[in-house]
């Protein structure tokens, strides 16, 4: 029941310096905004027209939601915001460079960090650079769900109770819903939809600014696995992008 549009933000700044990003707050680079333009036109010339749209709390999703729905004309609709739909927080790694990491730790370790489904990367410390300790917008979260770094199963324990809880009420009264969002708390949420196992997962890479729709049965399991792209050829190339991400 309802439909489902996921659509990863844009290329960032830091996703075009190659850099980990995690709960950093980066704007959308100038591509990433032109990417976020044509989500909105691919929705359009789909004759999709979101109701209400969800996004993280964090700038390039929230601005791609905002650029994508102002091209389809939906500026207006209304929206609802959460911390669960945030990127993964990438802990020790957020501000580093993702060739450079790969280089020093080996590919290995490089892949477990970046795709293994239950191996977070090291803490990050409270008083460093790029921690989030103390940033006002996580400041009702409860101490203990406050993250110093994830795994992709971390992501998806705290991305469901909002799925259940505020997603799929909006899906049950038959509407078209947009979630806007990352890299990997879309990854969370397609494995749960599609009802991937821990290991495929890792071969998942999602790419920046093509929407992704899912048309859900009554008990809001897709109806096609795999959902589809609105612009597929696009996605294809994206995704090997982002696959290589650290490579070059
Ligand atoms: O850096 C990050 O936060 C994510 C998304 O850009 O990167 P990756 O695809 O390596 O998990």
């Amino acid at each position: 029941m309802g439909t489902l549009v996921l659509l990863r933000h844009g290329e960032s700044v830091w996703n075009a310096e190659g850099l980990f990003t995690g709960w950093v707050d980066v704007d959308l680079s100038a591509k990433g905004e032109e990417e976020a333009r044509r989500g909105g036109e691919l929705l359009l010339g789909a004759d999709l027209r979101p109701d209400i749209v969800h996004t993280s709390v964090l700038k390039r999703a929230i601005r791609t939601a905002n650029v994508a729905l102002d091209e389809a004309g939906l500026h207006w609709l209304p929206v609802k915001r959460s911390w669960r739909l945030n990127e993964r927080h990438y802990g020790a790694l957020q501000g580093k460079n993702k060739a450079q990491t790969r280089e020093e730790y080996g590919e290995e370790q490089f892949m477990t960090w970046r795709r293994s489904y239950d191996t977070p990367p090291p803490e990050i410390a409270d008083d460093a650079e790029y921690s989030q300790f103390g940033d006002r917008r996580y400041a009702d979260l409860p101490p203990e769900l406050m993250p110093r770094t994830e795994c992709l199963a971390d992501v998806v324990a705290r991305m469901l109770p909002y799925w259940y809880d505020s997603i799929v009420p909006d899906l049950a009264l038959g509407r078209t819903v947009l979630v806007a969002a990352h890299g990997n708390s879309m990854r969370a949420l397609v494995k749960h939809l599609d009802g991937i196992d821990d290991q495929t997962i890792a071969g998942l890479n999602i790419p920046t600014g093509i929407p992704l729709v899912y048309e859900l049965n009554d008990d809001f399991t897709p109806r096609k696995t795999g959902g589809e792209y609105l612009d597929p050829e696009a996605a294809k190339e994206a995704i090997e992008a982002v696959k290589n991400q650290g490579r070059k």
